[in-house]
């Protein structure tokens, strides 16, 4: 008989379990110690037990380990010169999620050439996200497969669920049983409601089908996670101003939800264009800086950043890419991180000693 079934599945190539993985690829005491500590500051910060305020910093995509190393070890001495003001996140976002087709990430496709040798993209994520938390940086990233946290999930302080996921029930209940932060963005138009309806579902137990520690297919009931918070990437129009700030704020009141809001000076807050988001850096800064309650809520900054500005095409062959330049979407420099971190820890610093 004719197959009912898999028509359209060339193949299934069986990976190794979540444990034999983390066996090969063990957690050190000092990444474990990073990690810990990392999720218990970002929690003190959402929920107002800490004043200080997130910064969630690092390139749209990592394609270069090299350059995120690089890019890692200039973040932990400026995450020390900063530390009264600012806790310091790294992005080391593998997973990328795409308008319609395009590169999906180191995980999805390490060698860049379409071969997508996921198996060895989850071992270069997992060495890179070892790496990072040894040298006490804590890690943020965007969870977008669900069995992928199985595999990595243990390294990371922060979560993302992207513009395009927020709406999704996968999405939403994988994060009721992520063990960090979650932060919901907006959807891709604007609207906030996906990203409060997805703080309200994480925020629930939820049972549904993924895999244990050992590669079961499973059910998983989850506790609900209490730390999910929203995200302003703009949309059709960008949300960083203080009329779309009080606008999230006064919602989640309404819904009795944390006022905790995460904003994205990059996305369609900076139009995709690297050299606006310096602009939507100081605008936020100086919101924070008027210390009233939107300001208060206003809990994070995020920032897309690479070594070098700007972002390049992938169409020359791997080796012919420049170093430290993105390859998805444009990223401020370095050089300019590092002055509007340092600009902003001064402006903190002189208002409260006012
Ligand atoms: O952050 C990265 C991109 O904005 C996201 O992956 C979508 O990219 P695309 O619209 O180029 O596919
Ligand atoms: C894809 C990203 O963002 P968004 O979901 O807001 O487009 C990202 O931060 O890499």
């Amino acid at each position: 008989m004719q197959r009912t079934y898999d028509v359209n599945v060339e193949n299934f190539q069986p990976l190794i379990t979540p444990d034999e993985f983390k066996d090969a690829y063990p957690l050190s005491t000092e990444s474990a110690k990073t990690i810990l500590e990392g999720r218990e500051e970002i929690k003190r910060i959402l929920s107002g037990k800490d004043n200080r305020r997130l910064i969630i910093t690092g390139p749209c995509s990592v394609h270069d380990e090299t350059a995120a190393l690089e890019y890692a070890e200039k973040l932990c001495k400026l995450r020390e010169e900063v530390k009264d003001t600012f806790d310091i996140i790294m992005r080391v976002y593998f997973e990328k999620p795409r308008t319609s087709i395009g590169w999906k990430g180191l995980i999805n496709d390490p060698y860049m050439d379409d071969s997508r040798d996921l198996m060895e993209g989850l071992r270069r994520a997992r060495k890179l996200l070892l790496a990072i938390t040894a040298m006490g940086m804590p890690t943020a990233t965007e969870m977008l497969d669900p069995i992928i946290p199985q595999y990595i999930a243990g390294l990371v302080c922060w979560t993302a669920i992207g513009a395009r996921t927020t709406e999704s029930q996968t999405h939403r209940e994988m994060s009721s049983g992520l063990s960090m932060p979650v932060g919901f963005k907006n959807c891709t138009d604007g609207a906030l409601s996906t990203a409060i309806n997805s703080m309200i579902a994480a925020a629930a137990p939820q049972s549904f089908l993924g895999i244990n520690e050992h590669g079961l297919v499973s059910i998983v009931n989850t506790k609900g996670n209490p730390y999910a918070h929203i995200v302003l990437r703009g949309g059709k129009r960008p949300n960083y101003d203080s009329v779309s700030i009080r606008e999230a704020v006064e919602t989640l009141k309404q819904k009795k939800l944390t006022q905790a809001i995460i904003v994205d000076c990059s996305h369609a807050n900076s139009h995709k264009k690297y050299q606006r988001q310096p602009i939507v850096w100081e605008d936020v800064l100086n919101q924070i800086l008027m210390d009233t309650d939107t300001g208060h809520a206003i809990k994070g900054l995020m920032l897309e950043s690479n070594l070098c500005q700007g972002s390049q095409s992938m169409e020359c062959a791997p080796e012919d890419l420049t170093y430290g330049v993105s390859v998805t979407d444009e990223c401020i420099s370095w050089e300019t991180t590092e002055e509007l971190i340092m600009g902003a820890h001064e402006k903190i610093k002189q208002h409260q000693a006012m």
